[in-house]
């Protein structure tokens, strides 16, 4: 994967030959992954440190678009969105075990204010937990102050060892979103768990991605919380991808930072606590589920830039074919589309290439036999589709082809996404099928048969669908019946 240039002695690594790479095809996905979040204008791989990458504008624009439907939902649900302190003092850090245990081989420290050592070390949050509880502590006072539903888009730094790549792994995640709740009670919790899935669940169905739910194993949930529940994708590799966590923490934390709110009866009640966590994996999915041969598709909600319009200029008859293209684009973005015109001396197969790469929605074509029609070409950029619409309703045209690209986006992902989905009923069938995809089997939800499995497969337990269809199963290891299954796959 990512071969980060950017290294630890702090130099960058000269630009590649400026000849622009070709992209492979997708069925080497790893390497069209690295290929194309440098041609597609994604990310920057060679900033100087490991793990720390630059968002080309044209990859923030995704960012933006994405992320705005994340605020969207979550506003819109009772979320207010905040901002917390970066630096955390050593002292509240270290004081929740479990979560210390979880992330203190991940954390960041700074340990200097120029040239004087700090009197407290300070980490680099990993995640806010540590920061933001201290204050809830300070905010929670009655039953009245409940529920509260903050959230904030920031970046976190673990010095994760494993493989970093852009988008997939980063020491500096540049995309951040953490919500932290705060409830009266493990239901009111776990109800606020439900609907961050539900959320979470919205706003990949915005942005045409399907998701598998499950709850992870004990053993491998949040450190510090109660259960884990998570949303993964299948990459087109047919690894898993996890792209967004939803944690009931009970009371594990108001414990540890005394959160504790005054009810009916006077008494001190300890709070029930989640959080849940987006990251730019979000896009790292958006960009490999739904990309083809000649680079990105982007859904419309997503796209920076949603139709490009292409005049075909011969010597006759050119200043009407501009005209004409120039009155499209001023209808296209009075409607609030996303529009640029190529009437660049590119050839047309070039620049049909250029804006296939960057995932433009759709194209139009008009040419001096079209101007006599009244009529333009359209092109779209998910099925290659072509059209002739009337010029006069081109408005209307486009619209109806980009809210349908989004469902037909989503609707082609889906049926991938079951088709990786192998139900197995012996752990041997489970390690070949997890080559390929995702692997279903029954399992009694025992921790012994289940780290058992771990251990004969050589692969996780991705989790527990929260859906499941009831039908008994015969435990692998045990034998015993059971109504449950569980996902095991390979994962990012
Ligand atoms: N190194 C990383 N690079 C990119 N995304 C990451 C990285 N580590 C975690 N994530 C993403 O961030 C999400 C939330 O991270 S987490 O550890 O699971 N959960 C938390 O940190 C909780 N405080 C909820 S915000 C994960 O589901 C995963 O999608
Ligand atoms: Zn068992």
């Amino acid at each position: 994967m990512a071969n980060n240039s950017g290294n630890e002695k702090g130099n960058v690594k000269q630009a590649e030959t400026e000849k622009e790479a070709v992209l492979p095809p997708k069925s080497n996905f790893s390497e069209w992954f690295n290929t194309i979040i440098d041609i597609g204008k994604i990310m920057d791989v060679r900033y100087p440190v490991k793990g720390l990458y630059v968002w080309y504008p044209f990859g923030f624009g995704i960012r933006k678009r994405v992320y705005s439907i994340i605020r969207d939902v979550l506003d819109n649900s009772g979320h207010e969105e905040t901002l917390f302190p970066l630096l955390i003092p050593e002292n509240e850090f270290m004081k929740e075990a479990e979560h210390i245990k979880g992330f203190e081989n991940e954390v960041y420290w700074v340990t200097r204010g120029g040239m004087s050592p700090l009197d407290v070390n300070l980490a680099l949050r990993p995640t806010s937990e540590t920061a933001i509880y201290p204050m809830y502590k300070l905010w929670v006072r009655s039953h009245a102050d409940l529920p509260i539903k903050l959230y904030q888009i920031v970046n976190t730094f673990r010095y994760e060892t494993k493989h970093t790549r852009p988008l997939i792994r980063l020491r500096e995640i540049t995309s951040f979103k953490e919500a932290h709740t705060v409830h009266a009670t493990w239901d009111e919790a776990k109800a606020q768990v439900d609907e961050a899935v539900m959320l979470y669940t919205e706003i990949y169905r915005k942005i045409s991605i399907p998701v598998l739910i499950s709850q992870r194993p004990d053993w491998d949930k949040f450190p510090g919380g109660d259960y884990t529940i998570a949303l993964d994708a299948v990459m087109p590799d047919g690894k898993t991808l996890q792209i967004g966590t939803a944690h009931h923490l009970g009371t594990n934390f108001a414990k540890t930072y005394d959160i504790t709110y005054e009810n009916e009866n006077g008494e001190q009640v300890l709070a029930n606590q989640t959080c849940y966590g987006i990251s730019e994996r979000s896009i790292a999915a958006l960009i490999s589920l739904h990309g083809d041969d000649k680079g990105l598709v982007l859904p419309p909600v997503a796209a920076p830039i949603q139709v490009v319009v292409i005049p075909v200029l011969f010597k006759q008859g050119a200043e009407e074919v501009m005209a004409a293209c120039n009155t499209v684009v001023d209808s296209l973005k009075k409607a609030g589309i996303r529009v640029e015109t190529d009437a660049s001396d590119l050839r047309p197969g070039a620049k049909y290439y250029k804006w296939e790469l960057k995932g433009v929605c759709l194209r139009i074509e008009i040419g001096p036999k079209d101007i006599e029609k009244k009529q333009a070409v359209l092109v779209r950029r998910d099925t290659g589709q072509k059209e002739f619409v009337p010029l006069d309703n081109i408005v209307g045209e486009v619209n109806a082809r980009l809210s349908a690209m989004g469902n037909d986006l989503y609707a082609a992902a889906e049926k991938r996404q079951n088709e990786f989905i192998l139900p197995c009923k012996t752990l041997e069938e489970v390690k070949t099928s997890i080559q390929k995809g995702v692997a279903t089997i029954p399992w009694c939800e025992s921790e012994v048969c289940g780290k058992r499995m771990e251990e004969e497969i050589g692969a996780k337990i991705l989790g527990i669908p929260t859906k499941q269809d009831g039908v008994a199963g015969t435990c692998p290891v045990c034998g015993n019946n059971t109504p449950k299954i569980v996902y095991v796959a390979k994962t990012y």
